[in-house]
């Protein structure tokens, strides 16, 4: 309380969730999560991790829980669970809370494409409903596929055969990739959709979990200063760029049949740029946001050859190949791309003329995922410098900033390049940020699906990329050789300078005089 009474209010706060879109569905009752793949990497780095804090925040709830690992591996419960333990404990977990954990979790091994592991995972399911639900009670079952996709279709037509929930809710949540092209993506859609509902699918893509992803709404809407701003008047160019400093090791298989551009750039890095580009949306009810996402996405242009950089990361020392093709599992001759920098322009009133530069690489100089969005010059700049350096960054790693130009302290009129910073480690000490599968997982069990990617929206975001993607499928475009630990082919900046769009170390390089 103030001296005179008053309150100071240091934060307001107020919570959004959106409701569920099936009707009649029950939040409570008994939960039944099943992992499938529950031998899987996803399974054990993701998804399991996931759970475990979701429990030991108390979002799950042991009187209502149990999780159900399944896969064709033949290993007990008890080995499922030590594997578990094996890689929490590698991280921060207290091995108390580990241990009550791994009690919610039971191991059903059978086939993806035959009845009998399924009916054996209905009655153990079974089992545990009619225990939990043993007076009354409505129960909920969601059937996580951390799967390759090409069994995406088998499985989901033996859990509607086999392990359908009688008196509640089923959900059902892929991974991506979903699909390979529009036309396979559409196909994979006909058959899942033959036999569920859309409200009842959720497809993740993980970058729409990530907290820093979620605040782009907030960000955009939330702050008034913004909405005058955001647009083809004010706003140079958007890059949208992925960095790893590491390989696709032990994921070469699997990598090279997808490449950079349907790993990252198609979901993940499209994702973003609907956040950033999309309208106000009517309400924060997922179809609303969802539909403005579309709209997007239907306005961007055929990406024009020129406009695209490809690059494979290669070195040789001492007359020794070392680089991607390393792998045994791919081939030598891989047209594969592991870099890609892609301008893509949208065709409407507010981003015409903006080109939104996507950019994705493995074996990088750096790690890192960041947005950043372009301010034009200053008309009529006054102080003749670099006042007209305006960006604001947004780092996927927890933090926004905003370039300024500011007068150098003094007695002299000078200025100086600044920065607001909203470092989240240093803002929001001691809270944490929870990783994007808990925040999806939880959602999936809330029946939020905002943060997931709707049919049509998948569609409209393979319609973008297809026709590219199968030139390069066919070596019509090739992928250029760059160092690994480089910041990826030179040629993907002298695309940038070419367009007009470059700096390095924050300073603006001017382009050459047509
Ligand atoms: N790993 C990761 O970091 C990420 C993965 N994903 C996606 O998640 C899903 C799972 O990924 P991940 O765990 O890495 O995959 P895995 O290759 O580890 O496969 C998961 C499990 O599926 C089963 N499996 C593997 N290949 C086949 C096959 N050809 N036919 C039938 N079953 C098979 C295996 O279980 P068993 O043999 O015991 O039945 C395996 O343990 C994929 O869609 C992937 O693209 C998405 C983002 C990140
Ligand atoms: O989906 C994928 O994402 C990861 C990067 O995720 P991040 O949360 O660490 O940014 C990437 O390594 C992987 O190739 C890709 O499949």
């Amino acid at each position: 309380m103030g001296s005179g009474g008053g309150q100071w209010i240091v934060e307001k706060r107020s919570s959004f969730r959106s409701e569920p879109l099936e009707v009649n569905v029950s939040e409570t009752g008994c939960l039944s999560i099943v992992v499938l793949g529950a031998s899987g990497d996803l399974a054990k780095k993701k998804t399991f991790p996931a759970l475990f804090n979701l429990y030991r925040q108390g979002f799950l709830q042991s009187n209502e829980v149990h999780i159900f690992g399944y896969a064709r591996t033949k290993i007990s419960d008890d080995d499922l669970r030590n594997r578990i333990r094996s890689y929490l404990e590698k991280g921060s977990a207290k091995s108390e809370e580990v241990s009550e954990f791994l009690q919610l979790i039971k191991y059903v091994s059978g086939s993806y494409d035959t009845e009998g592991g399924f009916r054996m995972l209905d009655k153990e399911i079974s089992l545990h409903e009619e225990f939990r639900n043993s007076t009354e009670g409505s129960s909920r079952r969601l059937f996580y596929l951390a799967l390759p996709p090409s069994v995406y279709p088998v499985v989901c037509r033996m859990i509607k055969l086999c392990c359908m929930n009688k008196c509640g809710w089923t959900r059902i949540v892929v991974e991506k990739p979903f699909g390979k092209d529009l036309d396979s993506a559409e196909k994979l859609s006909n058959q899942i959709g033959e036999l569920f509902e859309e409200p009842q699918l959720y497809r993740i893509d993980h970058y729409l979990g990530k907290e820093l992803v979620q605040n782009l709404l907030v960000l955009r809407f939330a702050n008034r200063f913004f909405l005058p701003l955001w647009n083809r008047d004010n706003i140079d160019n958007v890059q949208i760029v992925f960095r790893e400093d590491f390989g696709t090791e032990g994921r070469g298989g699997y990598f090279d049949e997808y490449g950079i551009i349907r790993d990252i750039i198609q979901n993940h890095l499209l994702q973003v740029l609907c956040l950033v580009a999309m309208e106000k949306p009517v309400s924060l009810k997922p179809e609303h946001i969802r539909d403005e996402k579309v709209k997007v996405l239907q306005s961007v242009m055929p990406i024009k050859d020129e406009e695209v950089v490809l690059g494979q990361y290669n070195e040789v020392v001492l007359g020794q190949y070392h680089g991607y093709r390393d792998d045994s599992k791919v081939p030598d001759h891989s047209n594969t791309p592991t870099f890609a920098s892609i301008i893509l322009r949208i065709h409407n009133e507010r981003w015409e003329g903006v080109p939104f530069i996507l950019k994705a690489g493995k074996a990088l100089s750096s790690k890192k995922a960041d947005i950043r969005v372009q301010f034009k010059d200053v008309p009529g700049d006054i102080f003749n410098c670099m006042s007209s350096n305006h960006a604001i960054r947004i780092l996927l790693d927890h933090s926004i900033r905003k370039s300024m130009s500011v007068k150098q302290p003094g007695l002299e009129m000078s200025t100086v390049q600044s920065e607001l910073d909203l470092s989240y480690k240093q803002r929001y000490h001691g809270v944490t940020i929870p990783d994007a599968y808990e925040r999806l997982l939880l959602d999936t069990i809330h029946g939020d699906q905002q943060h997931f990617v709707r049919r049509d929206e998948l569609k409209a975001a393979w319609d973008i990329f297809t026709p590219l993607l199968h030139r390069i499928d066919i070596g019509e475009l090739k992928p250029i050789s760059y160092q690994q630990g480089s910041r990826g082919p030179a040629e993907a900046d002298e695309l940038l300078l070419r367009a007009g769009y470059i700096r390095t170390h924050g300073y603006r390089w001017i382009p050459p005089a047509l």
